[in-house]
């Protein structure tokens, strides 16, 4: 299963989180966030992480410009669109940016926010649930309703999100199959500052559910 530890914003934190078993590391490209990192601090985290590690940016509602931009310029391997990105949007994004992986977030408020998806199944490589917030893009710790996911079943790997933490993880996964894990603020001691010790906590308790 994918784990992504979102919000990354310090390098010996990117390694010890990808040490001790991410397999994907975000990075929030979203200048109101207070876990806002620029390009030049995202190379010089990613120049210090195991290339099996991906490196995921963040953004929302920016112009396919400034993300090809980033993307070139930092060694990102995807990019996360957080925002309110159309189908066609993500369509071009995807032919201008061949090998980038294209991952649609949706912030889901009702089962009816789950009609939306279908639109993007063909133009996306992944997609990634996160909870709804009226006034926030993302990393809110919400957690959103996992029953109205019980019948989730997209034909492109998913992301679960929103308000995950070492203590709830395994009854999301008792619930639901996603293909991956993406956690934020349930890991950190405040925005931008990963809680290692929480991080450890995450794993041990993912590693005991492979066993
Ligand atoms: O983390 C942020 O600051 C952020 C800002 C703008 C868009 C997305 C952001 N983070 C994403 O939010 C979800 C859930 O975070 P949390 O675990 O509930 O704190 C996650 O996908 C982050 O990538």
């Amino acid at each position: 299963m994918r784990v992504k530890i979102c919000g990354i914003t310090q390098p010996e934190q990117g390694r010890a989180i990808a040490n001790l078993g991410a397999t994907a590391l975000g990075f929030i490209c979203v200048r109101q966030s207070p876990r806002h990192v620029t390009p030049a601090q995202i190379r010089t985290i990613v120049a210090q992480l195991p290339s099996r590690v991906d490196r995921i940016g963040v953004f929302v509602n920016a112009s396919g410009e400034e993300i090809g931009q980033i993307v070139a310029s930092t060694g990102l391997t995807g990019v996360q669109l957080h925002g309110d990105e159309s189908p066609e949007f993500c369509r071009q994004l995807r032919q201008s940016l061949p090998g980038i992986e294209i991952i649609k977030a949706f912030r889901i408020r009702t089962s009816q926010s789950l009609s939306e998806i279908d639109a993007y199944c063909d133009r996306v490589d992944t997609l990634l649930l996160d909870a709804y917030h009226p006034q926030l893009s993302g990393g809110t710790g919400e957690t959103l309703d996992w029953k109205t996911l019980a019948q989730f079943r997209p034909p492109h790997p998913w992301l679960l999100a929103g308000g995950l933490n070492p203590d709830n993880v395994l009854d999301a996964l008792k619930l639901l199959n996603p293909s991956g894990i993406d956690l934020s603020s349930g890991v950190e001691r405040s925005a931008g500052d990963k809680d290692l010790t929480r991080v450890e906590r995450l794993f041990q308790k993912l590693n005991a559910l492979s066993l």
